[in-house]
Parts: structure tokens; sequence; C-alpha cells
């Protein structure tokens, strides 16, 4: 057993949760926007988004340094229920003036190997280094984590940072994903993870070796950080860690 090397933060609930997503998200944006003037970020889906709602009332971030990217997206098109584009516009795009052009969407008109490649073209028209200030990332139950699922090839899929698949486990089928070839390369990644569905997930992802953690514990950036944050209830299962270091 190894340790995975991640700062884990375990929050009391949501709310607290939620909180501190969004003021750790603006400290990633000053450092950016400091650094190379832009902040690029790629949102999750499922439960995520709503925790970013908090960063709508900030007045204190210019919201034309933002390219917003998705780890993972359904293949529907963006107005569909099940869009995480959607999602995310639901709770944060609506209130904010993000530039359109610089939300990278999914073409949902064209076949998914072919929305795939698009969605890498144009994100590296956007982005030629590939390496984005900070990913959000969610964990099933299962352990899969953007559209990376247990026991699927795409695990194992270095020749492109986006890739389509068919056969998703979790509805819809089709999808696209960002895969670990892109993920290394991030200088940040947050994984925000709650409910008690995902307790034995979370110990395997904390601690288990490469070879036999879940999807979302191989996700390990190069050289950038990696953070988890943990209600109460997604942490029952880890030993107490009242010495781990802060987010910071
Ligand atoms: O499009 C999706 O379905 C997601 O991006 C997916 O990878 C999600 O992040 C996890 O399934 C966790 O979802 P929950 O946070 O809702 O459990």
């Amino acid at each position: 057993m190894t340790d995975c090397p991640a700062l884990v933060q375990v929050f009391d609930d949501n709310v607290e949760l939620g909180k501190r997503l969004c003021s750790f998200v603006k400290d990633r944006y000053d450092e950016a926007v400091e650094s190379r003037g832009k902040f690029h970020i790629a949102v999750s889906g499922g439960s995520l988004p709503k925790f970013l709602k908090g960063l709508s009332k900030r007045e204190d971030i210019d919201w034309t340094k933002w390219w917003v990217y998705f780890c993972d997206e359904r293949y529907v098109p963006n107005d569909d229920p099940d869009s995480n584009y959607g999602a995310l516009k639901e709770v944060l795009l609506n209130e904010i003036s993000i530039p359109d052009p610089q939300i990278l969407k999914i073409n949902s008109s064209i076949p998914v190997e072919e929305a795939a490649r698009e969605y890498e073209d144009k994100m590296r028209e956007l982005l030629p280094s590939m390496d984005l200030d900070l990913a959000l990332c969610g964990m099933g139950p299962d352990g899969h984590t953007c559209s990376l699922f247990p026991g699927h090839p795409l695990l194992a899929e270095e020749a492109v940072d986006i890739a389509p698949i068919s056969d998703s486990p979790k509805p819809p089928p089709q999808r696209i994903t960002m895969t670990y070839k892109l993920l290394r390369k991030c200088h940040q990644v947050v994984f925000v993870v709650t409910g008690e569905s995902k307790v034995p997930m979370v110990v395997s992802s904390l601690h288990d070796d490469l070879d036999k953690t879940t999807p979302a514990g191989r996700v390990r950036p190069e050289s950038g950080k990696l953070f988890w944050f943990l209600d109460s209830k997604a942490a029952a299962g880890l030993p107490d860690r009242s010495d781990t270091p802060s987010a910071n």
C-alpha cells in the first residue's frame, strides 16, 4: 500500500466545502493571471457544478480572463438537460460574463469520434501547451472520474488528450473525456467527493498502489498538485487526518 500524494481536506458539510472550493478556485485564478494573464479551468459534471455557485457573487474576478473546458462531456446538444455545459451554465455561467468563445463546448452534430478530435484541436488552439491551471474532478461510486471507468480500455489511452467513448456505464453512453495524458499536465487537480456511497473508493483512491487503485486514484499531475476535498461522510473510512496540510 502506498499513500497517494494528495492533500486531503475534510469539511463538515457541503456548504463549507463549497465556500472553500470557491476561494480555492479564486486563489488559483489569481496565480494564473499573475503568471500568464489567463486562467484555464476544466470542470466536471455530476454534483460538481453546484459547488461553484458561490463564485457568481464575487466581484473581484475579471471573467474575461477565464477559459473554461469540460473534464468530460456527454454527447448531447448543449441545451440538453444531460449536458455538463448546461449544468454549469445554470448555476454559474448564466450569472457571469465569460466571453462565449472562451467556453469550449462539444459539437454534437458530428460523430462522437470527430467531436473528440475537434474538441482537442480547438483546445490546443486556445491553450497550445494543454496545461490547465486547474481541473475540478468528481468521482463516481465505482471509482470513475471524468469518463474513465474501471476496467475500460480508455484507462490505457496515451495517444490523445481527448477521447471519445460510446459505452459509458453511466448514461448517456456516448461522451468525450480528458485522458490521463492531459490530466497529468494539469498544474492543479481537485477532486470533490461527497456522500457515504463513495467511502470504499475514497479509501482505495488515497491508499492503494497505482495498479490497484480506482481510475480517480490514478490521476497524478506530473509536476502539479493534487487535492481531495471531501465531506465528512465520504471521508468516514479514512484514518484521522488531523495532521493533513491545508490546501493553500
Ligand atoms: O459527466 C459526468 O457524469 C461526470 O463528469 C462524472 O465523471 C462525474 O464527475 C462523476 O460521475 C461523479 O458524479 P457525482 O459527483 O454526481 O457523484
